[in-house]
């Protein structure tokens, strides 16, 4: 079954790398910005005549979810047109298309986990441009299965645990973000669950939430970093307001992931155990 990885050098590209290799399932093609640059139609139509694949991943996005409020034009061209330009070729193509989104669709005033079907309201242009992305999606290829995560890390690529870890080095105290409340995704675990549902050739198209078991602030995300690691840093808890940044995130985008465990049959790790393994990576590539 061929699939191709769009995006597949930034970090969830390098995780289905990994696991993809792991399984022993290699008929995956990785392309990068240069051969499958998801603003450019008539390259990826070239790209889906040539490979005929069973499904596409999508992995491409603008992810700088500060950088964004001040980049509007490129974020929504890559997020919206972007996502809509992979759902035509996929079209055109008779591709399935596994999309990936984010929690910040949610504006995050409620306190229970939201399922696929809560009302979205996006509050940061990351978040608008990814929730026009769906949209698009949606009303192009009924053969989608789009795929929300939250707070994405792993060895690969940038993320808030390679960050910490980064700061940590040099300094003795950090102030952490402790109102804001989701679930760490460890990017190795949720490429294991998109090869699952590939592999299933499952025809249960639609939205689906994933992310690992269990809830944290990004201060009890940092704190475990720390213990995990050793490292004996002051961290202060921080209220939203005592720490500016350009987007709004939500103050709680923990999701309901009953619909894809369910439906595939997925068995979703703690986040701290799984934390503990990439940490465990992150000291073998140090
Ligand atoms: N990171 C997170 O915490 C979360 C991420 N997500 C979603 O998960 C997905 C994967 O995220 P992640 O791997 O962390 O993000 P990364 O930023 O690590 O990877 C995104 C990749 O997309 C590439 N890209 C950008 N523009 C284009 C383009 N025009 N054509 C082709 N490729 C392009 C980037 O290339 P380059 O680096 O060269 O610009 C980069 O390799 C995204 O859809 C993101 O919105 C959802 C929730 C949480
Ligand atoms: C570096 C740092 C961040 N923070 C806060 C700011 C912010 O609220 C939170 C996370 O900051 P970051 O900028 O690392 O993470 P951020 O880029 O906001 O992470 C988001 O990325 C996008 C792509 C998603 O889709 C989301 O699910 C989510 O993972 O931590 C502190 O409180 N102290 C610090 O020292």
């Amino acid at each position: 079954m061929k699939i191709i990885v769009l995006g597949a050098a930034g970090q969830l590209g390098s995780c289905i790398k990994k696991v993809a290799a792991e399984r022993n399932i290699h008929d995956l093609l990785f392309a990068t910005q240069e051969n499958g640059n998801i603003l450019d139609e008539a390259l990826l139509n070239k790209l889906l005549d040539r490979e005929k694949p069973e499904y596409v991943i999508n992995c491409a996005a603008y992810t700088a979810v500060d950088k964004a409020e001040d980049e509007q034009e490129l974020c929504r061209r890559i997020n919206r047109d972007g996502a809509s330009n992979v759902a035509k070729a996929c079209k055109q193509h008779n591709a399935s298309l596994v999309h990936i989104s984010t929690d910040f669709v949610f504006k995050g005033n409620v306190a229970y986990p939201l399922n696929e079907t809560d009302p979205t309201l996006p509050e940061n242009i990351y978040g608008i441009t990814k929730l026009e992305g769906e949209t698009a999606i949606a009303g192009l290829l009924p053969e989608h299965f789009i795929i929300r995560t939250s707070w994405l890390y792993s060895e690969f690529g940038n993320n808030f645990v390679k960050t910490m870890l980064r700061l940590g080095k040099d300094r003795s105290e950090l102030g952490i973000i402790a109102d804001q409340i989701g679930s760490p995704t460890y990017a190795i675990d949720l490429a294991g669950a998109i090869l699952d549902i590939t592999e299933s050739e499952s025809k249960s198209y639609g939205i689906y939430h994933y992310s690992n078991e269990g809830v944290a602030s990004w201060y009890d995300l940092a704190k475990a970093v720390f213990d995990i690691s050793n490292m004996p840093l002051r961290l202060n808890p921080l209220k939203t307001a005592e720490y500016v940044t350009k987007a709004v995130r939500p103050a709680y985008s923990v999701m309901d992931k009953s619909k894809i465990k369910s439906t595939f049959g997925i068995k979703i790790p703690y986040w701290r155990d799984s934390l503990a393994k990439c940490m465990e990576q992150l000291a073998v590539t140090a």
